[in-house]
């Protein structure tokens, strides 16, 4: 079974993702991070965000060992991720290696902005996150905190506003709900509360159709 769960920046998806994965006994892939990596080699090595066959190549030869560098974090490379998924030839390059995760059994869990509409369009249960912006500024600019790195709300929030509207407007795979997700307003829920809503989507969407 596929979990797909898509949204816009800092909603939570992650964290969701992670929890419904322990959950199921199902593997999770944050396919932010793919994007992440491809900015941060690009910007390490001081190629432009824009060369989309440099980006591409990189793509081409990412290696996963270098997923949970804590570098990739940085708000920094969040933004200029944002820069090169929206290349067509860096979104072509990397759509096999996340289908060939999703589709290992028992099943995946995979967040990011175009799983159910793109990468995964028959997912069991799609799930769509989000939360006030501002809100998502609060909870990102705690979490930079929390990893000893400075971060001022007001910037935070900017931050996430451009990268929404960048994820939104560009023509390839679009940051959108597909027709078939069910909408979570993370807004007002603690973690605890969006895990448990989120398990009550997977079960309903289970039990009324048996997509698995
Ligand atoms: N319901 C929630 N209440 C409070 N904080 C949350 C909630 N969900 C996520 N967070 C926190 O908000 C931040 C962003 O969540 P994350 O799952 O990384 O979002 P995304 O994957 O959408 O970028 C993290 O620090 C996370 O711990
Ligand atoms: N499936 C995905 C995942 C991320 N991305 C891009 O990668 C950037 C970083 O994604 P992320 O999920 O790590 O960002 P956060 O939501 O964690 O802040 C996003 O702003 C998108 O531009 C994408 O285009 N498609």
């Amino acid at each position: 079974m596929i979990i797909a769960i898509d949204g816009p920046a800092a909603s939570g998806k992650g964290t969701l993702a992670k929890r419904l994965a322990a959950h199921y006994g199902f593997r999770h892939l944050d396919t932010g991070v793919i994007y992440r990596a491809v900015a941060h080699a690009l910007l390490t090595t001081g190629v432009d965000l824009k060369d989309e066959a440099r980006a591409a190549q990189v793509a081409l030869t990412l290696d996963s060992a270098t997923f949970d560098n804590p570098a990739l974090k940085s708000q920094t490379v969040g933004s200029a991720a944002s820069v090169v998924s929206a290349l067509p030839k860096v979104r072509e390059a990397l759509v096999a290696f996340q289908r060939q995760f999703a589709s290992q059994p028992p099943g995946a869990v995979l967040d990011g902005r175009d799983i159910g509409t793109v990468i995964c369009p028959d997912a069991a249960v799609k799930i769509y996150v989000v939360a006030d912006p501002r809100i998502r500024a609060q909870r990102r600019t705690l979490e930079a905190l929390s990893r000893g790195e400075p971060a001022d709300e007001a910037a935070v929030l900017a931050d996430i506003l451009a990268r929404d509207e960048r994820d939104q407007n560009r023509p390839i795979a679009p940051l959108k709900q597909a027709p078939d997700a069910i909408l979570l307003d993370n807004s007002h829920l603690d973690i605890e509360s969006g895990v448990r809503a989120a398990i009550d989507i997977v079960e309903a969407v289970r039990a009324g159709r048996q997509r698995v």
